[in-house]
């Protein structure tokens, strides 16, 4: 059997006063745990008079007895500093004003000047005022008190708080540890118990490890749920905005929005995010993930590849024509598998030529040289157990491990991260974790770190009953929210489809680095692939021209992996046929209902009629003419000056400048984007 607790104990003594005795006996019994502060007073006054016979009129008792209140006033002041604010200043008001009075009474006798009357008013009056803190700290019914009450039920009897605020729906305690009795852990393990007696559901109560203390940890309780509203999104956070720009996806319970990051920041110390996203079926993480895609494509400088081969287009439907490359069987996404392994060393090349440690925005611009700029990438696979089940248990560890120096982010999102869906190297690698509800606390574990569980954490106790309910445990989230339940916001269909339509213009195209790179390692799967059609477009998919021509590298492909027999198929389609048979082709054409603009009209400047041919000759004589003029050395700026002249853009440009190198016209210098002009003799 447990012991009684001090609190019940003294219950147990104020109930026995009615068993036995009479009136007196009953009322001595509920005084006598009030009698101290008077006995305290009566034995100040009484100790006064000896004082006053010894010391009156000796001036080093004066100074004795001053420097001793002084003392003691400042020891009961530095000994309170664990205690509430509220009890230290009382004891030291309570230890100044005795000893004070008690000072003057020896020095001067008890009964001269206004003593007698200090000392009838103020010590029945400091008495009384502790009598009156006692009683109000008696909770019998239990509750956080500051002296105990309901964490000496919860096992953390001798915890103290030392400070607590308390708003409309949120209270959090800072709760100092016993020292050398009771750990952050402890805490942590008695969170169970005190959502139970406080009646709360277990993720109402969380628990702060203090970094700096062992025996200290922060406590905050949140009675009433506030997510339980569907919170619809309230639209782009950054249109237009940089992939650098956080990404809302939902709020946090006290109004607080989720936010995650994508791309590193060494300024804030924080690395590329590689993302799990965990849920069981119905708890969320789907529409969750719609919310975050669809932020990510009102951005101009990334591109999203995503795979869903267990559900094909159900999931990312709407949001398909945004999206770069979408891999919606098994055999495409393993091509995309492979084209992130081989895009990641292609971009982290270029990186270094142009001298980024990592990427960043500035990386999304053409480049001082003209070259093209290199948007952020973003590789999203949803139903991840059913490619990890189908290529690999560390198909993705190696893109994790190396992908952030690259510029690319890894998402996958799957029911369970157990140790047979994914490999624990995986798990480690990702290093970001988005937890919906989960179907039991083992999950839990392997879901989220051993701290935010002991945090108070429990996405277990969702399960599929409250949608869209998650923690977010991600690179550039505080600690203090990893623990905190989040709500993701819910999109409406219209409102994706409103995302692939007005952000189509300012969305970034997929840069040349990437598309030869992924050319060559996933052949036509990403050369042709499928793009979507913007809505009201058109009514069918249609298959990508390749940026870069994919024959040379058709060749190297294993045709069993990558078969492109059914890369046609979306045209082939039961439903597509039947639509197409129904349509008159002598039938007039409706009047158009609108126009959709999909790429910048070209300045009228640019229209030239020169021929690609007459364009690089009109190159090759500029080179000449700077020659002429002495130069040595050029930059692509120099003919970029030109280039609307000669109708070409800017990558055009660029690619030119590359020919002349490749020709020998021009040389590579130390310095990027600036090339040295050879000779005719030298290159002879
Ligand atoms: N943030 C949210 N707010 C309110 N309701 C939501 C939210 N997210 C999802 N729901 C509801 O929950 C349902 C299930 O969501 P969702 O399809 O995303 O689950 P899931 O975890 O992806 O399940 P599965 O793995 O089976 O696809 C949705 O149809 C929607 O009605």
């Amino acid at each position: 059997m447990s012991q009684p607790t001090p609190e019940q104990r003294y219950e147990e003594q104020l109930r026995a006063a009615h068993g036995s005795g009479g009136i007196a006996e009953y009322l001595l019994h509920r005084a006598k745990p009030h009698l101290p502060p008077w006995l305290a007073g009566i034995g100040t006054g009484l100790a006064s008079l000896p004082a006053h016979f010894y010391w009156s009129g000796s001036a080093a008792a004066t100074a004795g007895l001053t420097l001793v209140s002084v003392a003691l006033t400042g020891t009961t002041w530095w000994a309170g500093k664990t205690t509430t604010a509220q009890r230290r200043l009382h004891s030291a008001i309570t230890v100044a004003a005795s000893s004070s009075w008690f000072t003057a009474a020896a020095i001067a006798g008890p009964d001269s000047g206004p003593l007698p009357g200090l000392y009838f008013m103020g010590a029945p009056a400091l008495a009384l005022s502790w009598n009156i803190r006692q009683i109000l700290r008696r909770n019998p019914e239990g509750g956080i008190s500051a002296d105990g009450g309901l964490l000496e039920k919860v096992g953390l009897a001798k915890a103290q708080i030392t400070r607590s605020t308390v708003s409309p729906n949120k209270a959090t305690f800072d709760l100092q540890l016993p020292r050398g009795e009771l750990t952050q852990d402890d805490a942590s393990k008695a969170l169970p118990l005190l959502a139970s007696a406080l009646d709360v559901s277990k993720n109402a109560v969380r628990l702060t490890h203090d970094p700096d203390s062992a025996s200290r940890v922060q406590l905050t309780v949140v009675p009433h749920d506030l997510l339980k509203n569907t919170v619809p999104c309230p639209g782009p956070s950054h249109p237009g905005g940089s992939i650098a720009d956080p990404v809302h996806v939902g709020i946090y319970e006290d109004g607080t929005e989720a936010v995650m990051y994508f791309p590193g920041d060494p300024k804030a110390g924080r690395n590329a995010m590689h993302l799990l996203v965990m849920g069981m079926t119905g708890s969320g993480k789907s529409e969750g993930g719609l919310t975050a895609l669809a932020e990510i494509l009102t951005r101009r400088d990334v591109t999203v590849w995503a795979s869903d081969p267990a559900k094909a287009d159900q999931t990312l439907g709407p949001l398909l024509p945004a999206i770069d490359w979408a891999a919606l069987d098994m055999k495409s996404t393993k091509a995309m598998v492979e084209a992130l392994n081989a895009v990641i060393p292609a971009r982290t090349r270029w990186l270094a030529k142009y001298g980024y440690k990592q990427w960043e925005p500035a990386c999304a611009k053409t480049q001082a040289d003209g070259s093209p700029g290199m948007p952020y990438l973003i590789g999203w696979f949803e139903e991840a157990a059913k490619t990890i089940r189908e290529t690999d248990d560390d198909v993705f560890t190696g893109i994790a491990q190396e992908a952030r120096s690259a510029g690319v982010s890894l998402v996958i999102s799957l029911q369970r991260a157990s140790g047979n869906q994914v490999s624990t190297d995986t798990r480690a690698s990702l290093g970001s974790s988005w937890v919906y509800g989960l179907r039991n606390d083992r999950d839990a574990t392997f879901a989220l770190d051993d701290d935010v569980l002991d945090a108070g954490a429990a996405p277990h106790a969702w399960k599929d009953k409250k949608p869209g309910y998650c923690y977010l445990v991600a690179n550039g989230i505080p600690e203090t929210f990893w623990a905190t339940p989040a709500r993701s916001y819910l999109t409406a269909r219209e409102y994706l489809d409103w995302v692939v339509l007005a952000f189509d213009a300012t969305r970034a195209a997929g840069d040349p680095i990437t598309a030869e790179a992924a050319s060559k390692a996933a052949g036509r799967l990403y050369a042709k692939r499928t793009r979507y059609p913007i809505p009201g477009a058109d009514n069918a998919p249609t298959t990508e021209t390749a940026m870069i021509d994919p024959s040379p590298y058709d060749q190297d492909l294993d045709a069993e992996d990558f078969d492109d027999q059914d890369l046609d198929e979306p045209d082939t389609d039961d439903d597509h046929d039947e639509d197409l048979d129904a349509i008159d082709p002598e039938a007039e054409l409706p009047e158009p209902s609108g126009v959709i603009q999909l790429a910048e009209r070209p300045s009228a400047k640019q229209k030239v009629d020169l021929t690609p041919a007459q364009a690089r000759q009109a190159m090759a004589e500029m080179l000449d003419e700077f020659e002429a003029e002495g130069r040595t050395i050029v930059r692509p700026s120099d003919f970029m000056e030109h280039c609307d002249r000669h109708g070409r853009s800017r990558p055009w440009v660029s690619s030119q400048v590359a020919n002349f190198v490749m020709a020998g016209r021009l040389a590579e210098t130390n310095e990027t984007g600036v090339y040295r002009i050879i000779r005719e003799d030298e290159a002879a």
